[in-house]
């Protein structure tokens, strides 16, 4: 009934005790959600549609649908919910149009779609109005989710400052924090925003998958095949699981040590320049940018290895094995000695591993946006750092161990595994020397003394004083 009343009332007289009207042109999906959650902030709607009395249907209770140019002339601020290829339809109302501000939320299927953003494409149509792009990586669905969502930050631009502001105000009022980003040359970057498919992920990505592959065939090879071939032993049961833990300790330990060797070859390479103030070469720069990333899937392989150790109990091949050697060894009346210091040797192995893991999972949760904002910069260095290569040293530890425990505790295990958990071993290792050269004291002195210069705020020490320092090094 309501909504047949505002129908028939002037515009005006509606919206008296609003505060602010807003007008969003096209009642589709991302109209109606967002001016669902314009008015429950408090605004006014005004919809402008093609076909305003037929459309009523499905909009929000309380806004009101109008033609496009009646709509135009109730709003200072206008939201552009329409394709960009439908865009024309704007040209006419140029008139109705000056002066307001546009906000245009488009999208894109696909990156270079178009010559120009079409945030741009929309000004040049309508030289009249501001236009401001913005609210276009958010989504109908997380607007209709309500402020409870996480995805609480709207990227904006657009050349008026006025324009931006009015539009900031509302992003605010609606839950948002918003990002002025700056001039609307940088609305094609937004634009394709949304079309990221991960981005700071895939090169991690690649490098687990091309670990995880390379392993995977090497130790199939070794252990697998090559038991067949020379013994014609059939053991292709163990892809499943012994396997599998191969694969997830070595590409944890070794994707673990290269989210740590960036950091070390960059304090090296500071040192080498003896100043801050040189851009990384680009590999560098990449690479230290998925460090995160990086870190956070060698904590998903080193949780793998955790599972597949914790069921070695319950494996059929394990049970039968242990049950056989009871078996015979009851058979031929022998008994065997308890050995204190294979207990010692496998449990010092397990306890590092647990260590290592237990920070493992700490540096984990610390990297989490949300925890990671709760902590201070000194906090969250000495986290992700120090206990970090503590971390990659308590791994490397453990896999020392274990290799020497098999080494020495068993008669049939052949040299032939090694090469692999060789492989897996000299990358860790590398870092964490490099990292024990760099808090030695004679580094750790050259460092203060660095940092000390950048505290003076220049850093145009003649380059006498940067061979003295690098000297020192
Ligand atoms: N859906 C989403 O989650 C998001 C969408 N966007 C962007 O928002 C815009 C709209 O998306 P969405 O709401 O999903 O699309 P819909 O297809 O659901 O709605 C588009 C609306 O535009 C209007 N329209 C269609 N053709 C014309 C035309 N020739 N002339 C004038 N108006 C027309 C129609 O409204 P009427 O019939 O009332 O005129 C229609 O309802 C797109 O540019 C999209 O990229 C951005 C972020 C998220
Ligand atoms: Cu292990």
């Amino acid at each position: 009934l309501n909504s047949v009343v505002f129908l028939t009332l002037p515009v005006d007289s509606i919206y008296d005790s609003r505060s602010e009207r807003v007008c969003v042109f096209g009642t589709g999906d991302l109209g109606r959600s967002l001016g669902l959650r314009l008015l429950q902030a408090g605004y006014g709607v005004v919809f402008g549609s093609r076909r305003p009395h037929s459309s009523s249907s499905l909009l929000p209770h309380g806004a009101q649908v109008l033609g496009h140019a009646a709509a135009a002339q109730s709003a200072h601020l206008i939201f552009i919910a329409v394709q960009r290829e439908h865009y024309d339809f704007l040209v006419p109302l140029a008139n109705q149009l000056k002066g307001k501000v546009l906000v245009d939320l488009s999208n894109n299927l696909k990156k270079n779609q178009y010559p120009e953003a079409n945030a741009e494409y929309l000004q040049s149509l309508v030289p009249g109005a501001e236009v401001v792009k913005g609210f276009n990586t958010l989504s109908a669905w997380s607007l209709q989710n309500g402020p409870s969502d996480a995805n609480r930050q709207v990227y904006i631009c657009g050349e008026s400052v006025e324009a931006k502001q009015a539009v900031i105000a509302v992003a605010i009022k609606l839950g948002f924090s918003a990002l002025d980003r700056g001039f609307l040359s940088v609305a094609r970057e937004l634009e394709d925003f949304p079309l990221q498919l991960f981005p700071q992920w895939r090169l991690p990505l690649r490098i687990a998958i091309g670990l995880s592959a390379a392993f995977f065939f090497y130790l199939l090879i070794r252990d697998i095949i090559y038991a067949y071939v020379t013994q014609s032993k059939d053991i292709s049961f163990r892809i499943m699981v012994s396997l599998a833990n191969k694969v997830c300790p070595i590409v944890s330990l070794i994707m673990l040590s290269l989210c740590y060797l960036p950091g070390v070859l960059a304090s090296f390479l500071q040192l080498y320049r003896g100043t801050k103030y040189r851009r990384f070469p680009d590999w560098l720069d990449r690479w230290m940018l998925c460090r995160k990333q990086l870190g956070l899937l060698a904590l998903g392989f080193a949780f793998l290895h955790v599972l597949y150790t914790l069921i070695i109990p319950i494996r059929y091949y394990v049970w039968f094995k242990a049950t056989e050697r009871t078996v015979s060894m009851i058979r031929e009346n022998r008994t065997t000695q308890f050995d204190m210091t294979t207990a010692w040797r496998g449990d010092s192995y397990l306890s590092l591993g647990i260590l290592g893991f237990g920070l493992y999972v700490l540096l984990g949760i610390t990297s989490l946006p949300s925890v990671s904002n709760a902590l201070s910069w000194r906090e969250f260095s000495f986290i992700q750092s120090k206990l970090g290569h503590l971390t990659l040293l308590l791994c490397t530890a453990h896999t020392y161990l274990y290799g020497w425990n098999r080494f020495l505790s068993s008669s049939t295990y052949k040299w032939y595994t090694p090469p692999g958990y060789m492989l897996c071993l000299v990358l860790p290792s590398v870092v964490l020397l490099l990292k024990l050269l760099l808090i030695t004291p004679c580094v750790d002195r050259t460092i203060t003394r660095i940092r000390q210069g950048w505290e003076r705020g220049a850093d145009q020490r003649n380059p006498k004083d940067n061979l003295s320092l690098r000297h020192e090094l």
